[in-house]
């Protein structure tokens, strides 16, 4: 791969300076001292991300993962007023399985606050949505009570990954393991770990398409659950993937666009 300087290659580099910032703030003691703090605190126990997908389909419903961005890279802003407990509210309302949180400040206008906040306002199980490379954040996403969070393989090498994996297992929470390309599943595959997202963007040029996961899908043996993110726009997108048997999704900028969130994913999924 070359070193043109791509959206997540920016990210990436971002990460690690926010990491070394924060960690003289908040040190990796005083994360594990506040995850052991709040073990005491049922509200914050991990919520099960992986068994409530696995409950939605099991039960015939599709797993919509429902995503609370208020901007992104290749978008710009998406939603304002935007308030994170109103949406989730909606969400849950509105029948999703999980929701997941921007907390990237930089590109996605994000915060660990709106993670807490929509929370609290639900009882969904939530992912820590950022840009993972380094055990320091995993760590930080189990004290701001994450209950799953994202691994994008082509940001990691596999020892790394396989590290931060049986790290957020350790915690209590479970991992979204993300692809885009044939080879990064190959490597996904290789860790202990039910959930794989294929990506329909690129995260280096931002070109979406579905058929991203048709053509890994085949690839993926049937004990793992497979959610299609990015690019879920209108039923037919939705049918199309049932179609392919593909029942779990991850959406984002067609919910935040909506006036109300969770009346849109019904429109989409019921
Ligand atoms: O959304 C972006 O522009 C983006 C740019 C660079 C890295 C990651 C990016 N998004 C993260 C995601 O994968 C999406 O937020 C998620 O899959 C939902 O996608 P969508 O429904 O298309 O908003």
């Amino acid at each position: 791969m070359s070193d043109t300087p791509t959206i997540l290659r920016k990210i990436l580099a971002r990460k690690f300076e926010e990491v070394a910032e924060r960690s003289t703030s908040k040190t990796l003691a005083d994360l594990e001292q506040a995850i052991k703090r709040q073990s005491a605190n049922s509200e914050m126990s991990p919520r099960g991300f992986t068994n409530v997908m696995a409950h939605s389909i099991a039960g015939g419903l599709p797993a919509v993962i429902a995503e609370i961005k208020k901007a992104s890279p290749s978008k710009g802003l998406l939603r304002d007023p935007f308030i994170p407990a109103d949406i989730a509210r909606s969400y849950q309302a509105g029948g999703a399985s999980c929701l997941s949180v921007l907390t990237d400040a930089d590109f996605f206008q994000g915060h660990e606050t709106y993670l807490k906040q929509a929370r609290a306002a639900c009882s969904l199980p939530v992912i820590r949505k950022d840009f993972i490379v380094d055990p320091y954040q995993i760590f930080e996403a189990r004290s701001i009570g994450a209950d799953c969070i994202l691994l994008i393989v082509s940001a990691l090498e596999d020892a790394q990954m396989s590290e931060l994996n049986d790290l957020a297992h350790k915690l209590g929470m479970d991992v979204l393991v993300e692809v885009h390309g044939g080879d990064e599943l190959e490597r996904a595959l290789k860790l202990n770990n039910r959930l794989i997202g294929i990506n329909n963007r690129n995260l280096h040029t931002f070109e979406v398409s579905l058929d991203n996961t048709f053509e890994l899908l085949k690839f993926i043996p049937e004990n793992r659950i497979v959610v299609t993110e990015s690019g879920i726009h209108t039923r037919d997108d939705v049918q199309a993937m049932k179609d392919r048997q593909v029942f779990s999704f991850l959406v984002g900028e067609t919910f935040m666009r909506a006036e109300d969130p969770g009346a849109k994913l019904k429109e989409l999924f019921v």
